[in-house]
């Protein structure tokens, strides 16, 4: 099954100004996590934006999980298309707990059943005692898992990761990367991860796909294409420059 459908993506942050990603086409099966790769401003953070429905694009369709969140006539609100997301600097809400971090995205579960969900993924990330401290009592790599199981608990059909490991350092990132790939996979995960670390990609990710404005430059642009074993990622998006 296809998780994530992506057709003739479109998007500029300004109408005067060349589009960031140009008529992109991508597609993602259930259960698999591809790395997003490319250089500073590629537009790597826009296309996770696009998908989670922080942006809306300017032409094209994205399906997620067979279901259109954006088309023609359709836009389909963030919190209303199974998305989940962990950003750079974990966003956790510093005056909550980690257990009320972690329930925060499960207004939509019945009451009796918020509680054993947190528990359940206090235990997937093998923090059960750490429910009751503050973000600020927990180590880098701790605050790193609260936000994964705080984005996991509403049972999102796609999760989207924005260099998730950048505040870690070189030793913890080596753990957090086997522990981030075995929580994944238990959970069936669908996953985008972008990184600027083809480490990242070579320890967790299925396949790669590389956002290089140079190739769009030459005319790649169009291009459809279906991500690639890792390592032979290839390109998408243009960039301002290349309009210029
Ligand atoms: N809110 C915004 N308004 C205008 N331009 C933006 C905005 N956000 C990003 N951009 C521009 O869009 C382009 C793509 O940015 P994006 O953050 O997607 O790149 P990236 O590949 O994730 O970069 P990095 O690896 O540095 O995080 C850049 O040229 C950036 O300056």
């Amino acid at each position: 099954m296809k998780v994530v459908e992506i057709e003739n993506l479109s998007f500029g942050y300004s109408r005067v100004e060349a589009p960031i990603i140009e008529d992109f086409s991508f597609t993602l099966n259930a259960g698999e996590i591809v790395g997003v790769l490319g250089q500073s401003g590629s537009g790597k953070s826009t296309l996770l934006r696009l998908i989670s429905g922080l942006e809306m694009p300017t032409n094209g369709t994205i399906k997620i999980a067979d279901k259109e969140v954006v088309g023609k006539r359709r836009f389909v609100q963030p919190e209303d298309r199974g998305v989940g997301m962990v950003f750079q600097d974990y966003a956790l809400f510093p005056h909550m707990k980690v257990k009320e971090n972690i329930s925060f995205g499960l207004s939509r579960m019945a009451r009796k059943e918020r509680k054993p969900r947190v528990r359940e993924m206090l235990e997937l990330v093998q923090m059960e005692e750490f429910g009751d401290r503050y973000p600020h009592e927990l180590s880098g790599g701790q605050q790193q898992r609260i936000a994964l199981a705080r984005a996991l608990a509403p049972k999102p059909k796609l999760l989207l990761m924005d260099e998730p490991f950048s505040n870690l350092d070189a030793d913890l990132k080596t753990s957090i990367r086997e522990e981030l790939l075995s929580i994944l996979k238990k959970a069936n995960m669908t996953c985008m991860i972008v990184t600027h670390d083809r480490k990242d990609v070579d320890a967790i990710c299925d396949n790669s796909i590389t956002m290089c404005p140079l190739l769009a430059k030459q005319g790649a642009a169009g291009q459809k294409f279906q991500t690639l074993p890792k390592g032979n990622g290839v390109f998408i998006s243009s960039d301002r420059q290349s309009h210029n």
